[in-house]
């Protein structure tokens, strides 16, 4: 298990060799009424992941060994995130359904929750962050609004507006990350959903503001598929497809974001007790090798993969080009 924890202040927390990363970045989350939920993970200092310290690094009393991982840039791709060591990949079984999750941190709910927390300190932390946000919750238009799936990425902006205003994080905090083309219709959305979340802000986050965080978390968000309660839970679940409707949530992450697509990744992401990102080896990884994700479900037939990324990122893929047209 490769554990990265507190990445908000940069730190590892362990590092054991298998092909398990974990990111937890601070965060932030919301479980929306009709049972979809939404979730904003901001690491203030992307820098600080180039500077991480791991845990057994620690116990072997200061030996030195580079971060397990640097970001770099690609030929074609932009930046992207590569490994300063090799990885083992393990095996997966079978999916679970999703399970009924923590509003807060997506940790799996017990049957006897009634509420909709896993912990007082949850609750106590989602009422400071979402001051802004009960009071949507409470409106009748919401629910109507949440069914639209589009319009998760506008509910992200939202949090991330009610933690700027409460002070978690800062107006800028996303400027690092790659910006999408937007639709002029989820422009009109998001100015309706935040117009009385803002109109209670002081000083009033501007549309310039929300337009550019939207453009970043369009392009950047992970849908969290699922958030299982353990790591014999994580075993028979994390090969849930993208496409599978299993979502519990969806996040922005710093470091996770700078993964580039393949066709045939060598990296994925999940989730096991709460929203912290881990990312897994789907085979054995070499070291210096650029880790991928795939963006969409990869089993996708050719023209609906290439489209899909071309709408959705702006780019095509060239590796499937030459697999499908074997
Ligand atoms: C989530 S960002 C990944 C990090 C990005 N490379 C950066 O520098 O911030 C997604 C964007 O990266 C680029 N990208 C990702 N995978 C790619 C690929 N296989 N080929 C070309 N561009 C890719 C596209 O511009 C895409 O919109």
């Amino acid at each position: 298990m490769f554990s990265i924890s507190q990445a908000l202040a940069g730190k590892i927390d362990s590092l054991s060799g298998t092909s398990l990363w974990t990111l937890t970045l601070k965060s932030s989350l919301c479980k929306l009424q009709n049972g979809s939920s939404s979730s904003l993970l901001i690491s203030r200092s992307f820098n600080n992941l180039a500077s991480v310290t791991t845990e057994s690094q620690k116990q072997q009393s200061q030996v030195a060994s580079p971060p397990p991982i640097r970001v770099g840039f690609t030929e074609s791709a932009g930046r992207g995130v590569f490994t300063t060591r090799s990885i083992k990949s393990v095996n997966l079984s079978t999916p679970l359904n999703p399970p009924n999750v923590c509003y807060l941190c997506l940790k799996k709910l017990s049957p006897r929750h009634v509420v909709s927390f896993c912990s007082p300190q949850c609750r106590d932390q989602a009422r400071v962050l979402f001051l802004f946000m009960f009071f949507l919750l409470q409106s009748s238009f919401f629910p109507g609004v949440l069914r639209n799936d589009a319009l998760k990425y506008p509910l992200l902006v939202k949090r991330l507006a009610c933690m700027v205003i409460t002070g978690v994080a800062s107006a800028d905090c996303l400027d690092i990350l790659q910006p999408a083309s937007l639709l002029s219709e989820m422009l009109y959305e998001v100015k309706n959903i935040l117009r009385d979340c803002f109109a209670l802000a002081r000083p009033v986050p501007t549309k310039q503001w929300y337009t550019n965080v939207l453009a970043r978390i369009s392009i950047n968000a992970f849908r969290i598929e699922l958030a299982c309660g353990s790591y014999e839970d994580l075993l028979s679940s994390a090969v849930t497809s993208v496409s599978s409707e299993a979502a519990v949530g969806s996040a922005v992450y710093m470091l996770p974001l700078l993964d580039n697509h393949d066709w045939d990744p060598n990296t994925h992401i999940i989730w096991i007790e709460n929203v912290d990102a881990r990312l897994k080896a789907l085979q054995d990884i070499e070291e210096g090798e650029e880790l991928c994700i795939s963006y969409i479900d990869a089993s996708m037939e050719h023209n609906a993969h290439q489209a899909l990324l071309s709408a959705g990122f702006g780019f095509q893929s060239p590796g499937l080009r030459s697999w499908s047209g074997d």
